[in-house]
């Protein structure tokens, strides 16, 4: 059975809760555009492509149902609403502004055509995202086929199979189906030119451990779920061919935004000399900002990073036991003892602690140089 993140027909949309799995397989309907917002922000459904697809889909069903209008220009300004709440709910991904603008500027369009009604209009919208699922399917399979042979031929040109690494989800879960990088994987597993696979667990919301894995062990393919901590060992103990990962988004010079923990594995690549590669749709491509820090990056809630399936994992800022270190009064030599942390510093910090108290010196340069630390530990809330 296929792996389905999304489930549409005419009228009807249902989503598998990502935050259950891979526990449950739970599919959860939805009939508006408010409830697949919901969706979007709570993350049951996710991805780039994913968003972009459920939140237009959302819309046709609406449409469906008779919303929007009466009249051409309420009908049209219906359409541009909705679709405006849906890109603010995930603002990183751009498949879903890219898909806002090209509905919003088609449903006008079509509104100015002579003879257009509501009902040719609402046809129009609904046909252009019932497409997109299509096409991304569609896409999905091509990048999977030409990132395994481009991967091949530059990693191991005379045969034999490879081993790839990759981070987050980027599969059937996170699209139409087949998935974008882990599409290369999939690709590389029929070709039967696959060794292995690396996926990261994907701190703090383990898409990794929980979505990759799953789509992994689902279509047996060899692969085996590190922690993020593991990946620069693993691609020199464990003979890593290759990286590769998704996209949020990329712009004009090729600057790409994905999820957090891209960045460093990139660099870990090429200090070990490990290609390191991008696959993505142009519906993830974004030619209107020139650089990656015009890029909008999403901030998520803390609970994702101090709680684990709703139980507290971090301590709390004020149950953080008062541990000598942290409640020595005032500003003690505390940095040196992080700093250097072995026998003769500590000796010599307890000294000057000691030679403080007495009040025989003041602040020496250590303890200066210490203090910005202090201040971070200190007022860390997590
Ligand atoms: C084909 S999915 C592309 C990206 O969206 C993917 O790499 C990713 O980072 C997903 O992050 P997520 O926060 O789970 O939506």
């Amino acid at each position: 059975m296929r792996l389905e993140a999304i489930r549409y027909s005419p009228g009807s949309l249902q989503i598998l809760d990502q935050l259950q799995l891979p526990e449950h397989c739970h599919y959860e309907t939805l009939s508006s555009v408010q409830q697949a917002r919901e969706a979007i922000r709570a993350m049951k459904v996710r991805g780039a492509p994913a968003i972009a697809l459920v939140g237009c889909l959302s819309l046709a069903v609406e449409l469906q149902a008779g919303a929007g209008g009466p009249g051409l220009a309420a009908l049209v300004a219906f359409v541009r609403d909705q679709l405006s709440l849906l890109v603010a709910a995930r603002p990183t991904a751009v498949n879903m502004a890219r898909a806002a603008r090209d509905l919003t500027h088609m449903a006008a369009r079509e509104a100015e055509l002579e003879g257009a009604t509501e009902e040719t209009v609402r046809e129009r919208v609904i046909r252009f995202a019932e497409d997109m699922l299509e096409k991304d399917l569609k896409d999905n399979r091509s990048i999977g086929d030409l990132g395994a042979r481009h991967l091949l031929e530059q990693t191991n040109p005379r045969g034999g199979k490879v081993t790839v690494l990759t981070h987050c989800n980027t599969g059937a879960l996170a699209t139409a189906g087949y998935g974008t990088a882990l599409g290369v994987i999939r690709s590389l597993h029929e070709m039967g030119r696959l060794e292995h696979t690396f996926c990261t667990e994907t701190r703090p919301y383990n898409q990794g451990a929980r979505l990759t894995a799953f789509e992994l062990v689902y279509e047996k393919i060899p692969a085996t779920l590190i922690t993020d901590s593991m990946a620069a060992a693993a691609m020199v103990h464990q003979g890593v061919s290759a990286v590769v990962v998704g996209a949020d988004r990329v712009v004009a010079n090729g600057d790409t935004a994905n999820k957090i923990g891209t960045y460093q594995l990139a660099i870990v690549a090429k200090h070990h000399g490990i290609p390191f590669y991008v696959a993505a749709p142009s519906s993830s491509c974004d030619l209107r900002l020139e650089t990656g820090k015009e890029i909008v990056i999403e901030e998520r809630p803390s609970q994702e990073l101090t709680d684990l399936n709703g139980v507290r994992i971090a301590a709390q800022a004020n149950d953080v036991p008062r541990l000598p270190a942290l409640v020595a009064p005032p500003l003690p030599a505390f940095g040196g003892t992080w700093r250097r942390d072995n026998a003769s510093s500590r000796r010599r910090n307890l000294k000057a602690r000691r030679r403080r108290r007495s009040g025989a010196v003041g602040r020496g340069k250590a303890v200066e140089s210490s203090l910005p630390r202090r201040r971070a530990l200190c007022s860390s809330k997590s």
